[in-house]
Formats: structure tokens, C-alpha cells, sequence
């Protein structure tokens, strides 16, 4: 896999979600580098426009963004594997966006080249850290045909 960024808002304290995350990125062949932002204070609309500058000023210029979002579009862990494929073949500096409580800016979903949802349930954003480090060592189980990855649907 090509090395990849996670600019996430919030700072992870140790608790199983940060547990959680250690885990599965500590299998990743490289890690993900993580850059975590405060989380902003104000009403909702403002907190979303103060996060959303910081992450932007934080992203690398020609960086390919994938958000997480959840208005986004959820693949299988297969396609997703294809999209990293495609998403590297790109040769721009990969970076995932996290947002915090109050979701991502639409600053920052207008600049993103994908919009990632991992269902259409709401996860914590700290939880999420831990299911995308997941899903990524997924995909790369997927593109080394690693016995992690078991495809199977029920017939
Ligand atoms: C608590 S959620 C924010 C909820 C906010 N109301 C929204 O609609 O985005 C915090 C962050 O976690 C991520 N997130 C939460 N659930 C997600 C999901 N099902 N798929 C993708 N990202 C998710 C997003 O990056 C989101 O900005």
C-alpha cells in the first residue's frame, strides 16, 4: 500500500477506541500518519467552518481527499479495494478526513475527489478512526489475497 495521511478533528485519548485504532494500524504495511485538529467551539454551522479551515490549511496541496461522510457512498470491502487501486494510481498524496460532532463542512465535501460512508448508521468520530484503519487492512488483506479477508454472502 502507499503511505496515506488520516486528518481527523478531536484529540483520541487512551480508551479502546484509541486501543482499537493502535490495532488494526499498527498492521498496516505503512501505517496511516495521523494529523488530529482541536475541535472547535460555537454553534454547529460555525464549529463545521472552523474545522473545516484548519483542515484544509492542514491538507497537502495536491492531496486526493476522501472523506468520510456519510451522505457518501458505501462499497463493498472489495470495491473499496478497487477504489484504493484507482485512488493510487492517482499519484497524489492520499488523505482521509474524519470530521468531528458536528460532521465535515461542505467546504471540505466540495474538495474531496471521494465521499467515503460506512453505512448509514452515525458512528462516533473517535470509533471511526478504528473502523477505517480497519476496513484500509482490510483492503489490503483483499489486494495481498491474505486469509484475513473471507468473501462470502449468504446464497
Ligand atoms: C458523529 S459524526 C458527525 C455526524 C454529523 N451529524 C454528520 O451528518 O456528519 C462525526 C464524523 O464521523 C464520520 N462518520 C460518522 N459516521 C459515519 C459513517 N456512517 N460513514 C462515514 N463517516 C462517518 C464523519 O466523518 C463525521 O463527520
Amino acid at each position: 500500500m502507499k503511505p496515506a495521511r488520516l486528518i481527523a478533528i478531536g484529540r483520541l485519548k487512551p480508551g479502546p477506541e484509541a486501543a482499537l485504532f493502535a490495532q488494526y494500524n499498527a498492521r498496516l504495511r505503512p501505517p496511516l500518519a495521523v494529523t488530529e485538529l482541536p475541535e472547535a467551539r460555537g454553534g454547529a454551522a460555525e464549529v463545521r467552518r472552523r474545522e473545516a479551515a484548519a483542515i484544509l490549511a492542514a491538507l497537502p496541496e495536491a492531496a486526493l481527499l476522501i472523506a468520510l461522510d456519510l451522505g457518501g457512498t458505501a462499497p463493498t470491502s472489495e470495491a473499496l479495494a478497487t477504489l484504493a487501486e484507482r485512488w493510487e494510481a492517482a499519484a497524489r498524496p492520499l488523505c482521509f478526513v474524519i470530521g468531528g460532532a458536528e460532521g465535515l463542512d461542505p467546504t471540505v465535501l466540495d474538495r474531496a475527489a471521494h465521499r467515503l460512508s460506512l453505512g448509514p448508521l452515525t458512528w462516533p468520530h473517535f470509533l471511526v478512526r478504528g473502523l477505517l484503519a480497519e476496513q484500509w487492512y482490510r483492503v489490503q488483506a483483499i489486494r495481498g489475497g491474505h486469509p484475513y479477508h473471507r468473501a462470502w454472502r449468504p446464497g
